[in-house]
């Protein structure tokens, strides 16, 4: 059965999972049995296109890139305009919402809004967007639950790199009790850029910025405040200890210079922004703070826009994982795989 979707903003991630469905449908429908049809788009500034049985990617990729609005789509028998976010979230026929608008960072919304209207009219969210899964988790999952509908967010730690999935999948009956990572691609990126090809710390965020890593506002990225949200939602969902983005200690990577990368790089030493949340008692005590790390220590090769995270757990010990942390294809595959998972549940209830 073909899975209808409508999207809630369509920058780089929104456009990274459209090709991903364009160039994959054939893949996606013989090896998973996977259709998904894209039945609506709205946008705050691309503008907004709904047709109830569905709009060519293609198409509105193309007519967006052309001209800047989606809503030069050919006009065909059916096709609405002009539908803001909730009307699109309330009133079309997608039984999935692809939330992948701004993510703010004080006050997560309107998204926390969109969230809460999809579940509302019995849609399932997938998202990137960190700040509903930050802010009111607990909240949400409760609403999404008495309507039975699925809320999924894995691309919003470490993009597509199942930093969410895998621990709750595969480390189940540990206690994980510390978390260590390096959550920001676009941070890990500049800091990179410096130290390997002596780039300055302006030139190196533009670049992130060209290639898609950075936030909107990159002040989220270079102040620390994104890898801040991805750590109260590591704690909260799978530390399962409630933590709060105020209880977090924040500080970025904005005051360091090259200088201090060379110094760093003469005590056999690498600068690398830091994630980490700890169990102490009932609490979690967490932080986010650039931290000079031996070049022995694992997280200190991790490069560019890849992240890192090491659980510690007290059956298996620390578990490592790393791969892409942010990224135009890599955060739009953690919408698929989401949107599988949607699937791969519908059937086996339907067993
Ligand atoms: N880029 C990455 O690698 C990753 C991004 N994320 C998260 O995914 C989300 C999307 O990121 P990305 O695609 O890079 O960001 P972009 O800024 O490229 O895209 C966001 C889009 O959302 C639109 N938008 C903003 N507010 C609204 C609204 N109220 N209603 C409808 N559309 C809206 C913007 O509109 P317009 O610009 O037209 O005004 C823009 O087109 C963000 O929340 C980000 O934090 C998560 C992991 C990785
Ligand atoms: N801006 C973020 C994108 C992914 O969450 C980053 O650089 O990691």
């Amino acid at each position: 059965m073909a899975h209808k979707l409508a999207f809630i903003g369509f920058g780089v991630v929104g456009q990274g999972l459209a090709e991903i469905l364009r160039d994959k449908k054939e893949e996606l429908k013989q090896g998973e049995g996977f259709q998904g049809v894209i039945v609506a788009i709205s946008d705050l500034m691309k503008g907004s296109i709904y047709h109830p049985s569905g709009l060519d990617i293609d198409t509105a990729l193309r007519v967006l890139k052309e001209t800047g609005s989606l809503e030069n789509y050919p006009k065909t028998p059916g096709l609405v305009t002009g539908w803001d976010s909730l009307k699109t979230i309330r009133e079309t026929n997608a039984d999935t919402i692809i939330e992948v608008s701004y993510t703010d960072v004080k006050t997560g919304q309107p998204a926390i809004n969109h969230c809460k209207a999809a579940f509302e009219s019995g849609k399932n969210v997938v998202m990137t967007n960190k700040g509903p899964v930050a802010l009111a988790y607990k909240l949400l999952s409760e609403i999404a639950s008495k309507h039975g509908v699925y809320w999924g967010f894995e691309g919003t730690v470490m993009s597509g790199t199942p930093a969410l999935r895998m621990p709750i999948a595969t480390l189940a009956g540990n206690d994980i009790t510390e978390i260590r990572g390096i959550l920001n691609g676009t941070t890990n990126y500049i800091l990179t850029k410096m130290e390997v090809e002596g780039v300055s710390y302006e030139e190196a965020l533009k670049e992130a910025q060209e290639l898609g890593f950075a936030e909107a506002d990159p002040t989220s990225d270079v102040e620390g405040y994104d890898a801040r949200y991805k750590i109260v939602i590591l704690s909260n969902y799978v530390m399962n200890a409630p933590l709060t983005v105020e209880e977090v200690s924040c500080k970025g990577i904005t005051d360091i210079t090259l200088k201090d990368i060379e110094d760093a790089k003469t005590e056999g030493k690498r600068w690398k922004l830091l994630a980490k949340a700890r169990k102490e008692g009932d609490k979690v005590i967490a932080s986010i703070a650039p931290e000079k790390v031996d070049v022995t220590d694992p997280l200190a090769s991790i490069s560019g826009a890849t992240n890192a995270i090491a659980y510690e757990c007290d059956l298996l010990g620390t578990v490592t994982l790393s791969g892409a942390g942010a990224g135009k294809v890599e955060t739009g595959f953690s919408l698929l795989i989401d949107l599988i998972t949607i699937d791969r549940e519908r059937k086996l209830v339907n067993i």
